[in-house]
């Protein structure tokens, strides 16, 4: 049975989705985009950007009571490839400082992203 995740601990839904679903062996999030959940901003640089959106990401993925560690795959959505380098350390960093394997990713330029952020991330994370 597929089950919705809700986490007061991202940012609501800013259109038709969810946070993301939990079909049981498997946990699928909606691209996070960089919203702290608790005032609605949205930091200036793109470090700042990344952190919260991975942020964001790992909320949803333990409200399904999995970890960063369960994450499989991400994509990485950037306004700018030119950010890939600040987007990397603090990615790289974030899965370091959680002790959990760098996942699988793509990572993709885009022509815009919703409220103008720079980045968007998503992930799928498995049940063991
Ligand atoms: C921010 C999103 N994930 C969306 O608009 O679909």
């Amino acid at each position: 049975m597929t089950k919705i995740l809700h986490t007061e601990q991202a940012p609501a839904a800013i259109g038709p989705y969810v946070q993301g679903v939990d079909l049981g062996s498997m946990v699928l999030t909606s691209g996070q985009i960089p919203v702290n959940p608790l005032t609605g901003d949205v930091a200036e640089d793109i470090a700042a950007q990344t952190r919260q959106s991975l942020d964001n990401v790992k909320a949803v993925v333990e409200a399904s009571g999995l970890c960063v560690a369960d994450i499989v795959k991400m994509t990485v959505f950037v306004k700018d490839l030119n950010d890939f380098g600040a987007v990397n350390e603090v990615y790289g960093t974030f899965f370091d400082e959680h002790n959990a394997p760098y996942p699988a990713r793509s990572c993709v330029e885009v022509a815009r992203l919703p409220k103008d952020v720079k980045i968007e991330i998503e992930a799928i994370a498995v049940r063991k």
